[in-house]
């Protein structure tokens, strides 16, 4: 139901639809078994054959309409699924991402979107199948009232204890499903671990028979359970059937309980055509739940992203300018469930100036990046505020803040075309800073903007991930460990020509960095140390050149 009610509320119209023609070939069916009822009975076979003929296009013709229409509406709400979702990811805090985790991400998106869909393929054959159900059981009303209420009071007893199997059944569904994200995360590190595993054959071994091996053995145990329920479940049901069916034939006669309508071939004929139909219906019902499971999860990820949407939708223009980026008394911890340590940033006070040329640095894991991502607006602090020129940063103006911010991380990544550039203009300045570069001789852009390759070297990919950074043309510029794949010579041309071209052209620059060799470049120096910043000290004087 809550399925049903979720793809009604969006598309009540083009449900409707395909669902009336559902109906309307259940009924078509239903009415075929009173004519063949009626023709074995007593009636004329000419207008009889006639009606058959009939009754029988419309069942399938309404069939077929129902069905077409439903894979359209199926596609259209696979679309609107996907589009949706990615949409309210991108509308959730960064923070609130990372804990979910890629691989929830990735399950939710592929597998879950999925089920759902497939579930919305059974919605048509439910409700022919409900249809022919309701037609069946009303001419059997008509036929004989004491075999309809019999028959109901069995249909109630199969609905209530399908219901209690089924209940385990969904247990089970629903632990297959969090063991699916544990499998997402091994096929991330096939994925992303493929030279690690191929030159290892111990960590091959173990990766394949622990990681892969346990987790896919509890998915196929989980699901195995799961559908085995389902099966018990409805073969339970078809008991329940025949065992009436039964009654039907053996008792029914003996009590002589048949009323004057009902001979005993119409009421036999009657309930052994409602086989069909419930059969369909038990069938149907593992996709159905497995989709329910599945909408859940989707729940569980829409939340994320709840009440963050509009703002999203609203594009903020990038910021030209900028005198004063504060920190005061921010603070940032991360939450780990499992661990009895968290890390805790701050709290720290700190200013940058427009045209400055900071260096931030410290060892690893002092919270270099952490820093980064609170200045950036990507994390909120979780104390103290962030203010721009004075306004503080709140959830209303984070996504404007943001755009003052041109980044390179140090787990960047590298789009393909110049996405969100407006390519026109910029490709003739894009090709200039190849050349700066030193690219030019291997990546060549197009006049739409789209890179010739992105397969280059570590360094090389680098650089063209400044080159997109650079143009987007923002008054900030945060680079995290970018020198760290440069050869020496173009680690000089970054710190010693790049960076402070980007000084002179009036733009803030942080620079998260390992090479102290260059500290003289800096105007001011940050240190961190587990978290919190050291009192600032004077650059370095360039080391003295080696003569040659
Ligand atoms: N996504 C995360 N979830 C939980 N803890 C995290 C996360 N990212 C970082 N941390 C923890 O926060 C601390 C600071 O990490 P951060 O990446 O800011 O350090 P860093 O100074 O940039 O390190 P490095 O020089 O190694 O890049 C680390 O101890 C790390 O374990």
């Amino acid at each position: 139901m809550r399925l049903l009610a979720f793809f009604l509320r969006g598309s009540k119209w083009s449900l409707l639809l395909p669902v009336l023609c559902g109906v309307l070939s259940g009924a078509a069916s239903a009415g075929l078994i009173s004519l063949i009822n009626s023709v074995l009975e007593r009636s004329d076979p000419a207008t009889a054959a006639l009606r058959f003929a009939g009754l029988g296009l419309v069942a399938l013709l309404a069939r077929v309409a129902s069905q077409i229409l439903l894979n359209d509406l199926q596609q259209t709400m696979l679309q609107k699924l996907r589009m949706e979702m990615v949409r309210r990811i991108l509308a959730t805090p960064l923070r609130q991402l990372e804990e979910f985790g890629s691989p929830r991400l990735l399950a939710v998106l592929t597998d879950d979107v999925n089920s759902i869909s497939t579930s919305l393929m059974c919605i048509p054959q439910l409700l022919i199948n409900a249809a022919i159900i309701t037609g069946c059981l009303g001419y059997l009303a008509w036929l004989s009232p004491f075999v309809f209420l019999a028959l109901l009071a069995f249909m109630a007893v199969g609905f209530v204890t399908y219901q209690l199997v089924m209940a385990r059944g969904i247990g089970f569904m629903r632990s297959a499903r969090e063991v699916q994200d544990r499998l997402y995360k091994h096929l991330g590190s096939v994925i992303h671990g493929i030279k690690e595993l191929k030159l290892h054959p111990g960590r091959r071994q173990a990766f394949l028979e622990k990681s892969m091996g346990e987790t896919t053995a509890t998915l196929r145990q989980l699901s195995l359970k799961g559908f085995g329920l389902f099966a018990v479940s409805s073969t339970w049901g078809m008991f329940l059937f025949f065992t009436f069916i039964g009654l039907l034939l053996f008792v029914l006669p003996m009590r002589g309980a048949q009323d004057s309508a009902g001979s005993l071939v119409s009421l036999t004929l009657t309930v052994l055509y409602l086989q069909q139909p419930l059969d369909g219906l038990l069938a149907n019902m593992p996709f159905l739940t497995r989709g329910a499971v599945s909408l859940r999860k989707v729940e569980q990820l829409s939340v994320l992203g709840e009440g963050l949407l509009e703002a999203a939708r609203t594009l903020p223009a990038p910021r030209t300018s900028f005198t004063r980026l504060e920190l005061v008394d921010v603070t940032h911890r991360y939450h780990r469930e499992l661990e009895d340590s968290s890390f805790t940033l701050g709290p720290m006070t700190l200013t940058l100036e427009k045209g400055e040329l900071v260096f931030l640095v410290g060892g690893n894991g002092s919270g270099k990046t952490t820093l980064a991502k609170l200045l950036t607006g990507l994390y909120a602090p979780e104390s103290g505020e962030v203010r721009l020129d004075g306004v503080p940063i709140t959830a209303e103006n984070r996504e404007e803040h943001r755009q003052c911010f041109s980044t390179v991380f140090s787990d960047y990544y590298l789009f393909n075309t110049l996405l969100g550039l407006a390519p026109a203009g910029l490709v003739p300045k894009a090709r200039q800073y190849l050349e700066r570069l030193q690219l030019n001789h291997k990546v060549k852009i197009d006049d739409d903007g789209t890179l010739s390759t992105t397969e280059l070297s570590q360094g090389q990919r680098k650089r063209l991930a400044l080159l997109t950074a650079w143009l987007e043309n923002r008054p900030i510029y945060v680079f995290d460990e970018w020198g760290a794949d440069q050869d020496p010579i173009f680690k000089e041309v970054f710190y010693e020509e790049l960076l402070p071209e980007m000084k002179r052209e009036g733009r803030t620059v942080l620079v998260i960095s390992h090479d102290d060799r260059y500290f003289h470049v800096a105007d001011r120096l940050l240190r961190l140390e587990s978290g919190k910043l050291r009192p600032e000290t004077e650059p370095a004087p360039a080391p003295a050149r080696q003569i040659a």
